[in-house]
């Protein structure tokens, strides 16, 4: 009905147009065309579009010319070449020689020959005809043949370096290399020599190939070997497979469907008979010529946009033409030549830190003391042997730091007395840090840990140097130091996918810190990495101011990006919560899992940034001196923690968190059960190594880096990596002086704690019993309106008041349904701190 009205409107609005036209059925505005008028349709004729055709068709027929022209000279130029010589074109098509050239092509074509073949550069010239071609019919007829900007770019480097090559090998045939060819192998013999030009131009090559095809030789190689493709599909390796994209580019589709339209437009122009009539918007309709008003039923009522009658009873429609449609040719090269999107392009021409910024310690290789091997051998076999324990078999594997004494005991030896010796071993081989593990997991055997007297350091350079860190392909690959079998020892930091570190002051950790962080530096782009760095301390991570505008992520309005101040910790993690929630709204958007498909997909194109789809780079929050900042904040920073922990995996944003005292009330429960990765470096007792890997063994190690890693299931004795502090100050220094993004990454604003959730509590209105409702739910870790209606005998309206209330300063969770409200702080000391803090009593 709707459709039908419309129909109906636009036919009247044609009748009173068509009482505005004059007499003879010519429209009002055409009987007298102003000089306005004829400039509009002049300008009309010759637009944009039509101008390239016309160029298009021209340069067509001049590589024709050209092409032919050259291809003559081969045969003519010796009758044609004197004439030519050094005379300007405009000298020689005019000159009074009556006596014609050689050259298929005339006068003109023996000077053009001349110029390119003799003057510029050879035989290669020959690309210049097949780049003017082919920009030639993408203009006459809006149809691609191969990428122009890239097909360019291949013509235009391969005629340079095919006129020096050729140049080099045939000096005596003027028109192989061209006198550019020749000249510059006149300099470069000069300059370097016969042999260094030769190496020079080979070297040239292969710089081409890298430039243009980001040429792996090897792969080439095999692909040449496998099956056979074409060129310019062999030289986009980054190239996902073109038909499983379906999603282009809006803006450029846009733009193509909008050329091609722009070229039926003036097609049609032309076909019109009486083009007085034709306005430019006319023009873009199709004109069907129709007997009567029976075309009515055959248009959609919202196509029909105007008739133009001329004639009473003749009816004459136009319809608004339909978008023109990309054959899937068209749109594949299209999508060619725009290729992937490529999230480092803005500092494409960023370098990776070289190797030599990092020292070695050592040779890298583990020394062996066979003396010392054997005197611990003995003392082992003795010390069990005192205990009537026999040994079946004894294997020693010596490691950077530790030696693995491996033990088969004799049947019937019970294991648990093998453990109960580890004091008495030490004892008898006088060293700290021994460890039994009884039994090494999947061997069946007993395994005695024993320090080294001269310990090799494991230097940096050595494990970033490794194969198995430069081959792996993790997201975020992490190397962190030789395990005892002295492998080096790499994962992922995405699999963690959040780290705990602990350890006692001076015992290694903030070198391990650094070998994170460097491994991170050396392998990944700024793009795809963004730190957050809290440094409590203010002096371990400075180092990292450098590189804030490649690495670094911070809140916006910050001065810096490292967090030195605690409640700007509060208000980043909170930040970070929120860039959580965004990127979870943008994959649930993308219909993708984790930031990995979430980023392919972007790559390949399929998700458009006008929706606010971006690039993802992973963000590794690291948070030094743990401790210190839950002393301070309290249940703040530990609220934020856990929901990132719990949450962030996915959208690629991952903890490390580090702390000298790993005592319970720090590494709380919930810390602990979204940490299940875990560094432990040596801590002074037990309980501490409990806290942190939930078994001892970090308070029997040796310091200086002796690290245990639990990724989740078993324990790994590891020699971290090391990295003096010159070293990483050398490292960022490389990076600093390169090109950076304007800004570090800005983080979303969040409204901070002075201002955010318990803001809109006013203290005047806090219950009087306030303070010792806290005390009561912490001291009962029970957060419930009936327990404080027991033990302060208050009514059930002001007992849900005072919740309501302690929620509101975080001292208790939200209402979790028929589980009672969790209680956020563990323990009354740190409640009391912060009461204080707040001016309660
Ligand atoms: N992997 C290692 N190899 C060799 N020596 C190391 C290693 N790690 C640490 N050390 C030595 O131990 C010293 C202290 O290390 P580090 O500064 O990392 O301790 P820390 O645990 O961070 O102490 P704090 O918590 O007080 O800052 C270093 O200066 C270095 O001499």
């Amino acid at each position: 009905m709707a459709l039908e009205n419309e129909y109906r409107q636009k036919s009247e609005q044609t009748a009173e147009e068509k009482t505005k036209k004059d007499p003879k059925g010519k429209p009002a505005k055409e009987r007298k065309p102003s000089n306005n008028a004829l400039l509009d349709r002049l300008s009309n004729r010759f637009d944009k579009k039509r101008v390239k055709t016309i160029l298009g068709i021209a340069m067509i027929l001049f590589s024709f010319f050209t092409f032919l022209s050259c291809f003559s000279y081969f045969f003519t130029w010796t009758s044609d070449q004197d004439r030519v010589l050094d005379v300007s074109l405009f000298g020689f098509l005019f000159d009074s020689n009556p006596e014609p050239v050689e050259n298929w092509l005339g006068k003109f074509g023996a000077w053009m020959a001349h110029l390119f073949m003799y003057r510029w550069f050879g035989v290669s010239s020959f690309a210049i005809s097949f780049i003017i071609f082919l920009i030639g019919f993408k203009w006459t007829l809006n149809i691609l043949l191969l990428p122009i900007r890239r097909s360019i770019a291949v013509a235009v480097l391969f005629m340079v370096w095919s006129s020096i090559f050729l140049g080099y090998f045939v000096e005596h045939i003027d028109y192989l290399g061209g006198t550019f060819g020749f000249a510059i192998n006149q300099w470069l013999k000069l300059t370097i020599g016969s042999f260094g030009s030769f190496v020079a131009i080979v070297a040239l090559l292969w710089i081409v190939l890298v430039v243009l095809f980001n040429a792996d030789i090897m792969s080439w190689w095999n692909r040449a070997k496998g099956a056979k493709e074409s060129f310019f599909e062999d030289d986009q390796p980054l190239h996902t497979n073109m038909t499983d994209i379906h999603v282009v580019n809006t803006i450029r589709e846009d733009q193509i469907r909008a050329e091609q339209e722009a070229a039926e437009v003036n097609f049609d122009e032309e076909e019109e008979e009486d083009e007085s009539y034709g306005d430019g918007e006319e023009e873009s309709f199709i004109v069907i010529q129709s007997g009567a008003e029976k075309t009515e039923p055959e248009l959609e009522p919202e196509e029909l946009i105007e008739e133009d009658d001329e004639e009473e009873g003749d009816f004459k429609v136009s319809i608004a033409k339909t978008d023109a449609m990309l054959s899937d040719d068209e749109f594949n090269s299209i999508r060619q030549e725009y290729g992937d999107y490529d999230p480092t392009l803005e500092l494409s021409g960023y370098l990776l830190p070289p190797i030599d910024l990092l020292k070695d310690y050592g040779n890298g290789q583990v020394s062996i003391n066979k003396q010392e091997l054997e005197d611990n051998k003995n003392k082992i076999v003795e010390t069990l042997s005192h205990y009537k324990i026999d040994i079946a078999k004894i294997k020693a594997t010596v490691g950077p730091t530790v030696t693995l004494y491996e033990i088969v005991p004799a049947p019937g030896v019970r294991i648990s007395k093998i453990k109960n010796l580890e004091d008495d071993i030490a004892l008898s081989l006088s060293a700290l840090g021994i460890r039994i593990i009884a039994p090494i997991p999947g061997k069946g055997t007993i395994g005695i840990e024993v320090p080294n007297s001269k310990p090799d350091m494991v230097s940096m350079k050595s494990l970033i140097a490794s194969e198995r860190f430069q081959n792996s392909d993790f997201e975020l690959p992490i190397v962190m130091g030789k395990t005892i079998t002295n492998e080096t020892y790499t994962f992922d930091l995405t699999k963690a996918p959040h780290l705990l570190v602990a350890g006692a002051t001076g015992q290694g950790k903030s070198v391990g810190l650094n070998a994170i962080l460097v491994s991170i530096l050396y392998k990944k782009h700024p793009a795809q990495v963004k730190f957050v760095l809290v440094d409590p301390k203010k002096v371990e991570l400075t180092l990292y101011n450098r590189i804030e505008r490649h690495f670094l992520a911070k809140l916006p309005g910050e001065e810096d990006a490292i967090i030195t101040d605690t409640s700007k910790v509060v208000n980043t993690l909170n930040s970070l919560c929120i860039e959580m929630d965004n990127r979870y709204e943008l994959l649930k958007e993308a219909q993708v899992r984790t930031i990995k498909e979430y980023n392919a997909k972007f790559i390949a194109r399929k998700l458009n940034p006008e929706k606010g789809h971006r690039y993802l780079p992973y963000i590794v929050v690291l948070i030094d001196e743990f401790a210190d900042l839950i002393m301070t904040a309290g249940k703040e920073v530990e609220h934020p923690i856990a929901r990132l922990a719990q949450l962030a995996r996915a959208i690629g944003i991952h903890l490390i968190v580090a702390t000298q005292r790993p005592s319970v009330n720090v590494i709380t429960g919930m810390i602990k059960a979204n940490f299940p990765a875990r560094i432990a470096f040596r801590v002074l007792s037990k309980i501490d190594s409990r806290t942190i890997l939930d078994s001892s063994g970090a308070d029997q190690l040796i310091g200086r880096g002796d690290m245990l890693i639990s990724l989740g299931q078993d324990l790994i004795r590891v020699q971290c990596g090391f990295a003096d502090t010159p070293e990483v100050e050398d490292i960022c220094k490389f990076i600093g002086e390169q090109r950076a993004y304007p800004e570090a990454l800005i983080l979303p604003e969040y409204v901070g704690a002075d201002g955010g959730e318990d803001r809109d509590i006013d203290l005047d209105e806090i219950d009087s019993m306030f303070a010792d409702a806290a005390r009561i739910v912490v001291i009962n870790n029970q957060g419930s309106a009936s327990l404080l209606q027991r033990k302060l005998k208050l009514g059930y309206n002001r007992a849900g008041r005072i919740v309501d209330q302690l929620e509101g300063y975080g001292i208790i969770g939200p209402f979790q349904g028929s589980k009672a409200r969790e209680v956020l702080f563990s323990d009354i000391e740190s409640l009391e701190e912060f009461l204080r803090a707040k001016g309660i009593n």
